[in-house]
């Protein structure tokens, strides 16, 4: 594939102000995801004696940091993973394997003050803000709520401040004309922006913000995308955000990961995997993008992905992929370096099959085009 890959703008339209800023100097995450594994017990029928429990292999050997003052882009389709990390960092499910790390600390708390600490510097944004209230609490029940549980010792007149001051940093402007507002009667994006004041109310180091836009209005996304970045940036905190959009993920996020059937498959910064996308399956993802000023011919039915009880061997894009080589079904593909801090997991990119910066599109060095079979093969 060439490096010329159109990306369009995010879905949704308008492009956000920037990509986000550099971030802060500090370069030590603030938390990671290390080798995280996350398998779920297959519901219904008991397992065959002699035979193991079947699983749903969610998650598997996923290693990502997120950085002060940096926004990083997991894309992925439905089904790939992406919710469950989230959820694995913000501690809400055991993990299987691998390690959680905040400020360097490894966490291991799912319950208790350790996992309240976790909640409070962890925040979850979820797609949908109209399930995410209580629909008989007024706005300002709601956010006293959050400032009284996060900050215990504020009372009266000091508790009516805050929540004046998360209602201004969020656009709830004036304040007062919204806390006696119940949250039927907001719109969707006035909800979304309740529920980010939510999570600022406990004053976090990270945000991870789940599909934040995609129940809402193609028209106020954007308005919502960057009310996000602003406040990553002035609080210098770390970002995930989840999206099955990867054309917002270069305007919108400093660097990108991209999750395919449970694994991570390329990261970098978003201006290099959006642009010089390295592995087939993020081509791929990018070339079935929404572009209006793309023609018909140019979106690719990209196929689906596989049952993630029973997982293909080796690569686990390798029956979709158009560049399989027998050694993909045979073993997983570490990450290599197409530049610096850009991997892919592609055999495309091991020193004896491709030379640096060949990308497949046009037969890969090393291999030649009778062993790269036809897209499906495996
Ligand atoms: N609690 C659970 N129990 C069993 N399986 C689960 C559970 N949560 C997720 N899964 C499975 O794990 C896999 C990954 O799901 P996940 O929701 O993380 O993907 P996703 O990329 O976030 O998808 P979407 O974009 O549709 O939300 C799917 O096969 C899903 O069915």
């Amino acid at each position: 594939m060439s490096g010329e890959t159109t990306v369009p703008t995010p879905a949704g339209g308008a492009r956000p102000e920037a990509a986000a800023g550099t971030g802060s100097a500090d370069p030590r995450p603030v938390l990671e995801a290390v080798h995280v594994t996350k398998h779920f017990p297959v519901r219904g029928g008991l397992p065959r004696r002699g035979t193991p429990r079947r699983v749903v292999h969610a998650v598997e050997d996923v290693t990502l940091s997120l950085y002060a003052g940096r926004i990083t882009a997991l894309v992925g389709e439905s089904g790939s993973g992406k919710s469950t990390l989230a959820r694995l960092l913000a501690q809400l499910y055991p993990l299987t394997g691998g390690e959680v790390r905040l400020h360097g600390q490894s966490v291991h708390a799912l319950r208790g003050r350790a996992f309240r600490e976790h909640v409070r510097k962890v925040q979850l944004i979820l797609q949908d803000p109209f399930a995410s209230f209580n629909p008989v609490a007024t706005i300002a029940g709601t956010l006293n709520r959050a400032v009284a549980l996060h900050h215990p010792g504020s009372r009266g007149k000091d508790r009516d401040a805050v929540i004046d001051d998360l209602l201004t940093q969020i656009n709830l402007v004036p304040p007062r004309q919204f806390t006696a507002k119940y949250p039927h009667e907001l719109s969707g994006g006035q909800l979304q922006r309740l529920s980010i004041a939510r999570a600022l109310a406990a004053d976090p180091d990270v945000f991870l913000a789940d599909e934040p836009v995609s129940s809402l209005d193609v028209s106020i996304r954007l308005g919502v995308l960057n009310l996000l970045r602003r406040l990553t940036e002035e609080r210098n905190a770390a970002m995930l955000y989840v999206t099955h959009d990867i054309a917002s993920a270069r305007y919108f996020a400093t660097d990108t990961a991209v999750m395919y059937a449970g694994q991570l498959v390329e990261s970098g910064p978003s201006e290099a995997v959006t642009q010089q996308a390295a592995h087939p399956y993020t081509q791929l993802l990018i070339s079935s993008a929404p572009d209006p000023a793309r023609t018909a011919e140019r979106v690719r039915d990209i196929g689906q992905p596989p049952s993630l009880i029973d997982p293909p061997s080796g690569c686990r894009f390798h029956p979709r992929c158009p560049y399989a080589m027998a050694r993909c079904a045979e073993q997983a593909p570490e990450p290599f370096e197409i530049s610096p801090g850009h991997t892919a997991r592609c055999w495309l990119y091991a020193q004896d099959a491709a030379s640096p910066g060949a990308a497949p599109g046009t037969t890969a060095p090393g291999t030649t085009a009778s062993d790269a079979p036809a897209p499906g093969a495996s």
